[in-house]
């Protein structure tokens, strides 16, 4: 039975290669030269979490496949400033415009609006999106292993590297886990969304925490709602989370965002 994920992903090898079309590479070298250098994502949570703080990477989400519209007025400077003012390590923004309703734009006028580095999160299918990524300002990219074989993560991976940016690595079970550590990055994210059933559950977190090596940067993402419930994972010793359908819901983001991390 295919997934949503097979969906994204089939959809997204058309795009890419549609765009790779259009797109000169010397347009994205050129592009990419105009941009600030990458903002140091992994090392803006390591920074965090070394002084006993929360590493949030708050995520810019206009909507999404489980729940459809999530924030009616959608306005990605406005929620990038809020959660630098709140006490966020980095950005997270959507740039799917087809299940996400995302947009590069949003990234581009996010970064523009703050401080933070910032991560596309966007489904990586070829390396040529990471230099994509890098020439509308992406400090960070996405590489989900549930998406790809080992020699396309590789790939994508160096590229990115190559560029100067970070890459955090998703993965959902023991063996995504496996994989991943065949990888050079050490930032490593859980995602607690099954993506065949959307339902969250924060115990895959719990389970893959002691698998990973101690020189890892381990992210907990989806599905946390409140402070309590990154309290109950810094008492195993995970400080550094993915936040972002509990926050875009709120009136006041960065007061969210302080009772969050603050
Ligand atoms: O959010 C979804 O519905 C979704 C569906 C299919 C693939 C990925 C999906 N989400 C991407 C994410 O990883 C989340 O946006 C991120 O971890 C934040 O999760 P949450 O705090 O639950 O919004």
């Amino acid at each position: 039975m295919s997934t949503i994920l097979d969906t994204i992903i089939a959809t997204k090898h058309g795009e890419v290669a549609a765009r790779r079309k259009a797109v000169p590479m010397s347009d994205l070298h050129a592009q990419a030269l105009t941009r600030t250098p990458p903002r140091g994502f992994k090392a803006a949570l390591d920074a965090k979490a070394a002084t006993g703080g929360y590493g949030l990477i708050a995520e810019i989400k206009k909507a999404s496949p489980s729940k459809g519209l999530i924030r009616a007025d959608f306005d990605p400077p406005a929620h990038a400033r809020a959660y630098q003012a709140g006490g966020a390590a980095c950005l997270s923004v959507l740039t799917d415009l087809e299940y996400f309703q995302g947009h590069e734009d949003y990234l581009i006028a996010a970064r523009a609006a703050c401080d933070l580095p910032v991560i596309r999160k966007d489904f990586m299918v070829d390396p040529w999106q990471a230099l994509e990524s890098r020439a509308i300002g992406a400090d960070a990219i996405l590489i989900i292993v549930a998406a790809l074989e080992d020699a396309q993560m590789a790939e994508i991976e160096d590229a990115a590297l190559g560029l100067g940016m970070d890459v955090l690595v998703e993965v959902h079970d023991a063996e995504e886990l496996e994989r991943a550590l065949k990888l050079r990055s050490r930032l490593i994210g859980v995602n607690n969304r099954n993506l065949k059933t959307f339902e969250v559950d924060v115990q895959k977190t719990y389970d893959l925490v002691g698998q990973a090596p101690k020189d890892c940067t381990f992210v907990a993402e989806s599905g946390l709602n409140s402070r309590a419930d990154l309290d109950a994972m810094a008492a195993h010793d995970i400080r550094c989370f993915l936040v972002g359908e509990s926050l875009m819901r709120q009136d006041d983001v960065e007061a969210a965002t302080r009772a969050l991390v603050g």
